[in-house]
């Protein structure tokens, strides 16, 4: 019997896209149908599933795009990000961007992508780290107006092969938290040399790249006298494909509209 939904995987060579082509394939509600990476990538013409470290799938990485899919996954580079959205809109197939480092002109197309197919957009896939973001809000409604106020960073920590900095998920822990501040937000990239007191309406990243660590996010809310640190950290790199797995089945029969992990997750 065939499986209902038909999947293509955007950067299915690379660390995350191996990942979800191997979680994909167990799922018995999908199959791997396209598994796509650019032309000069090595393991062109290769078996998607060996490439994966699982059992042959019969489905070749190509730099051709599927005309049809029940929805694609996109884990790439931002450059590789407009196309793959370009032929999503054109073959009408629902869209999961889950590439970070994009630029405000991409964020604009994905927007107006998004009036014509279905799209959830999140720079993290990751529950835990949804559900951090929800509490982080909380935490700063209730300490935006605590007797000597409260300081916010957001340290962030990802293996040495990752290409932007700071990462998506630190950028979008900054910008929910931001929303609950008062007044105008200064966001504040690393500090050096004579900087001058710290101002009580920063928020402060710090991006570290340390050996294989699949991702992680330390936010500090520092008072007068106390402090909390909030941190949610990856093990591996299935917390991502399987949320981007869940995002997936999560369109099947959406309308075109742009959604978040927050709408996947019940969580808006
Ligand atoms: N939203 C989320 O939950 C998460 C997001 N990410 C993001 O996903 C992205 C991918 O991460 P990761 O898998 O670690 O990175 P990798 O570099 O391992 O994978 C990217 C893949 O895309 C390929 N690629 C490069 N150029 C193109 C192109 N023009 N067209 C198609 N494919 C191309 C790369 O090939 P080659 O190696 O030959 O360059 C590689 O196979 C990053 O932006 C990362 O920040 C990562 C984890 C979780
Ligand atoms: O590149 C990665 O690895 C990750 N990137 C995403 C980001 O930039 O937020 C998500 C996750 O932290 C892993």
């Amino acid at each position: 019997m065939s499986k209902q939904i038909q999947l293509a995987v955007h950067g299915a060579a690379g660390r995350m896209g191996r990942r979800v082509v191997a979680l994909a394939a167990e799922d018995k509600d999908i199959q791997v149908t396209a598994a796509i990476d650019h032309a000069d990538n090595g393991l062109i013409g290769q078996d998607a599933g060996l490439v994966a470290g699982i059992a042959a799938l019969n489905v070749l990485l190509t730099p051709e795009w599927p005309n049809y899919a029940s929805v694609m996954i996109d884990f790439s580079l931002p450059i590789a990000v407009d196309a793959c959205v370009a032929k999503c809109v054109t073959a009408k197939m629902p869209l999961v961007i889950a590439t970070t480092g994009l630029h405000d002109s991409q964020k604009e197309a994905i927007a107006a992508a998004a009036k014509l197919i279905p799209i959830v957009w999140a720079p993290s896939m990751s529950t835990a780290v949804n559900l951090t973001m929800k509490v982080t809000q909380q935490i700063t409604e209730t300490l935006k107006n605590v007797a000597g106020g409260v300081d916010i960073e957001i340290i962030e920590r990802h293996h040495r092969f990752k290409a932007d900095a700071p990462s998506g998920t630190a950028l979008r822990f900054g910008e929910l938290i931001a929303e609950k501040m008062d007044g105008d937000v200064k966001h504040v990239h690393g500090r050096e040399g004579e900087t001058g007191q710290r101002t009580r309406n920063e928020i402060g990243y710090h991006a570290v790249r340390v050996g294989d660590n699949p991702g992680e996010h330390t936010i500090v809310f520092g008072m007068l006298g106390e402090r909390i640190e909030i941190n949610v950290a990856a093990s591996n790199r299935d917390c991502y494909a399987s949320g981007a797995i869940a995002a997936a089945k999560f369109l099947q029969g959406k309308p075109a509209g742009l959604y978040s992990m927050f709408d996947v997750l019940g969580l808006s």
